[in-house]
């Protein structure tokens, strides 16, 4: 399938600070590719280059098959962005922005059309300094979506959102999706990471850290099985089984695991020889939460290290 943006190597520095240390991925038509990452990991930073508003420092990026930077005027009609903050005249209503909007476009939706699809049809005459910041939000995502563009750039575009617009506004990614615009996005929200992406990187200190679909970033992490011990059972008599032990002061034991299969397997055997019942037994695989709070806390581990040393 042929890549519609490839982004390889791209660095990018503020003075002396490098908030984009060598980043490599690439999105194929129609798929929907996520960038998370700790506040100030360098998201924007990476997207403002893929979206050709700033010159990497070092590395190479492909929009369409083109610079996205050196060769703006062929790629800019081609794509949709909304930015973190989108900036509007106040005192224009919403379909005077879009309009506004669409005047600088070759063959933009209608603006009534791209205000529905936003469900904001029905504010269409109300000033943008009336809106509230969800609606300014969506405002934001009918621009976006006005040019009718091949890819779409969305920089945190439900932040802000009530749930009941958020997934309206799933909804309206996945037709767009579906008709074969390819997206990428990036976003706090590992729920809308894990509805939306097909495949995502978790980005940390201007790196990414972990890359692949959810399923395969979520393997990373061990998985979870727990039980209650009968208090007949002392605790010595658990089997030697893969992964951690941690049993808290109660009878709960929970075990870390990266082989779930053969660890379930190991326990059920022991207590069917022994008799024992186990309680509140559950085994469940990593969150994207897990997978995501791990790459966090490692490095925090990795700065305290460093501040030992020092
Ligand atoms: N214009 C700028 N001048 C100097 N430093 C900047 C500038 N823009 C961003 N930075 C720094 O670069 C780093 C990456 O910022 P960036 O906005 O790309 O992160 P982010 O992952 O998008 O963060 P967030 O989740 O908070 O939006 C941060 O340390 C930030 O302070």
């Amino acid at each position: 399938m042929a890549e519609v943006i490839e982004v390889s190597g791209v660095r990018r520095s503020y003075g002396d600070y490098e908030a984009v240390r060598g980043v490599t991925f690439s999105v194929a038509r129609g798929e929907l590719f996520a960038l998370l990452g700790t506040n100030g990991a360098g998201k924007t930073s990476t997207l403002e280059v893929v979206e050709g508003l700033a010159r990497p420092a070092a590395g190479r990026v492909r929009v369409l098959g083109r610079d996205p930077y050196t060769d703006r005027a062929a790629v800019r009609p081609r794509i949709g962005v909304m930015l973190q903050q989108g900036g509007f005249p106040a005192d224009l209503t919403a379909a005077e922005t879009a309009t506004m909007w669409a005047g600088t476009l070759t063959l933009p939706r209608p603006v009534a059309e791209a205000l529905e699809l936003v469900d904001l049809a029905h504010r269409a005459d109300v000033a943008v300094k009336q809106l509230s910041g969800g609606e300014r939000r969506r405002l934001d995502l009918a621009l976006a979506v006005l040019a009718r563009p091949d890819v779409l750039f969305l920089d945190e575009p439900t932040t802000g959102l009530d749930p009941e617009s958020r997934r309206n506004t799933w909804r309206l990614v996945r037709t767009l999706l579906d008709d074969g615009v390819t997206v990428l996005l990036t976003t706090h929200y590992l729920d809308e990471a894990e509805e939306l992406a097909d495949r995502l990187a978790i980005m940390h200190q201007g790196r990414i850290v972990r890359t692949g679909t959810v399923a395969e970033v979520v393997a990373s992490q061990p998985a979870t099985v727990s039980f209650a011990l009968p208090t007949s059972v002392p605790r010595d008599q658990l089997p030697e089984l893969p992964g951690t032990f941690a049993v808290d002061d109660g009878r709960r034991v929970e075990l870390h695991t990266g082989t779930m299969q053969a660890t379930l397997t190991g326990l059920l055997v022991w207590a069917r020889d022994h008799g024992v019942e186990l309680h509140d037994l559950s085994a469940r695989p990593a969150s994207l939460e897990q997978a995501f709070l791990a790459v966090a806390s490692s490095d925090d581990v990795e700065t305290e290290r460093t501040e030992v040393a020092a």
